[in-house]
């Protein structure tokens, strides 16, 4: 990527459209708001362990959004394999037009909608069009939620997500940003469920700290329905969860890691719902462990371990790529990520069958348990399943991060 693109512009300021007008301009329609009211629910419903829905939630997408037809492409395969194992998945998209980088690098479509998408007549040396932005990452959210799917993307840039809102159905706050005050102000004035990564080094007490302080009422500094700056009182998201994604210090996928999570979620008085990144730490951030890492969590899941929901970064086609640079003769490589290496839309659906298998087991063995068995507590269920060590061993990645 030229360097000339980050360069600071001085003296430099364009009006972004106010959110207000985006929001009228790309409005939903009365069906689309339906959708994201019964999906925020849905999840709702996983994450207070409500005995009437005993499904999975999976959150599985691109790690970014690049390119705006690949996406819906991507959109109109995972809306099948939604429908097909809508017994046993809640199925998300993850729509990310935000990326956090550890330093520097490409920060998503909404901030940069042009940089990968006409590479011969790109001037990459550009400003970034935000303005452009705006609407592209919305639309894009519009149209996949039309095709029924629920959209899951990480809240950034808590100014930018007046833009969005109203669309998403789960929201998340990443390991970069878990310990940030100013993002749990922004959860807490949510109107969907909010995922919480632990931090980058794994510990999980700071997700923890961030569900505390996103349930409860605090002042927020945001657009009012003018679109004028504001502040108000938040009423505090009851709906908030943790989500394993390993760290620094290894990944966070085993039987003894759910269950030290289950547990601290237990002492701090929050209920234990657990979604499980297959990425990022847990992968040592090499898509081509996910898929291992999944088999691992679906052994668990049969079990019956208190795992909520699973994460998976995957596209059309697996891997990564490094946008070519202008006037170079490469080309970019199309349904192939920009940012992390995502598993590809093959190797996406036999881990939907083994994750919708597991959910059966899971399913027949409490429809067959006696109702003393049903009633022990999910901490012990967590205990017997650390000692079952075979169960995993056969699939644990080796983690160098
Ligand atoms: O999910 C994506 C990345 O892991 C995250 O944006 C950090 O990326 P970086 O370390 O390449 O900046
Ligand atoms: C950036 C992401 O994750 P994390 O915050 O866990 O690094 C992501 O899921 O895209």
């Amino acid at each position: 990527m030229p360097s000339t693109i980050y360069e600071p512009v001085k003296s430099f300021n364009v009006p972004l459209p106010k959110p207000s007008r985006v929001k009228s301009t790309l409005a939903l329609d009365e069906s689309t708001k339906r959708h994201v009211e019964s999906s925020r629910n849905a999840i709702r419903n996983l994450l207070s362990h409500q005995v009437s829905d005993d499904r999975l939630m999976v959150v599985v997408g691109p790690c970014s959004i690049h390119d705006t037809n690949a996406a819906l492409e991507y959109a109109s395969l995972l809306a099948e394999a939604a429908d097909k194992h809508q017994r046993e998945l809640v199925i998300i998209m993850r729509v990310y037009i935000e990326k956090p980088r550890s330093t520097v690098g490409w920060k998503g479509l909404i901030h940069d909608p042009d940089y990968a998408q006409d590479l011969e007549n790109l001037n990459q040396s550009s400003i970034p069009d935000l303005s452009k932005g705006v609407y592209t990452a919305r639309n894009v959210m519009l149209e996949v939620a039309k095709k029924g799917l629920p959209v899951a993307t990480e809240l950034l840039n808590p100014l930018l997500v007046y833009y969005l809102d109203d669309i998403v159905s789960l929201g998340v706050i990443g390991a970069r940003t878990t310990e940030s005050q100013t993002h749990r102000e922004m959860a807490s004035d949510m109107p969907m469920p909010i995922g919480i990564k632990n931090g980058t080094d794994g510990g999980l007490k700071v997700a923890v700290d961030a569900m505390k302080a996103a349930s409860r009422p605090h002042t927020v500094v945001g657009f009012d329905e003018d679109s004028s700056l504001a502040y108000h009182m938040s009423g505090g998201n009851p709906d908030t969860f943790v989500i394993l994604r390993g760290g620094s210090q290894g990944p966070n996928f085993s039987p003894k890691d759910i269950q030290a999570a289950e547990a601290e979620l237990l002492r701090a008085g929050k209920k234990p719902a657990i979604v499980v990144d297959c990425s990022h730490g847990n992968s040592s951030k090499d898509y081509r462990n996910q898929g291992a890492v999944a088999a691992c969590l679906a052994d668990q899941i049969a079990l019956g371990a208190p795992i909520t929901g699973v994460m998976i970064e995957s596209n059309i086609n697996e891997g990564r790529q490094d946008v070519p640079v202008k006037g170079s003769k490469e080309c970019l490589k199309y349904g192939v990520s920009i940012t992390d290496g995502c598993v590809s839309w093959n190797e996406t659906e036999s881990i939907l069958e083994r994750l919708a298998t597991a959910v059966r087991q899971r399913q027949e063995a409490s429809t067959t348990s006696s109702p003393a068995e049903e009633s022990i507590p999910t901490i012990m269920v967590g205990q017997s399943l650390a000692d079952e060590k075979h169960t995993v061993q056969e699939h644990t990645v080796e983690v160098s991060v």
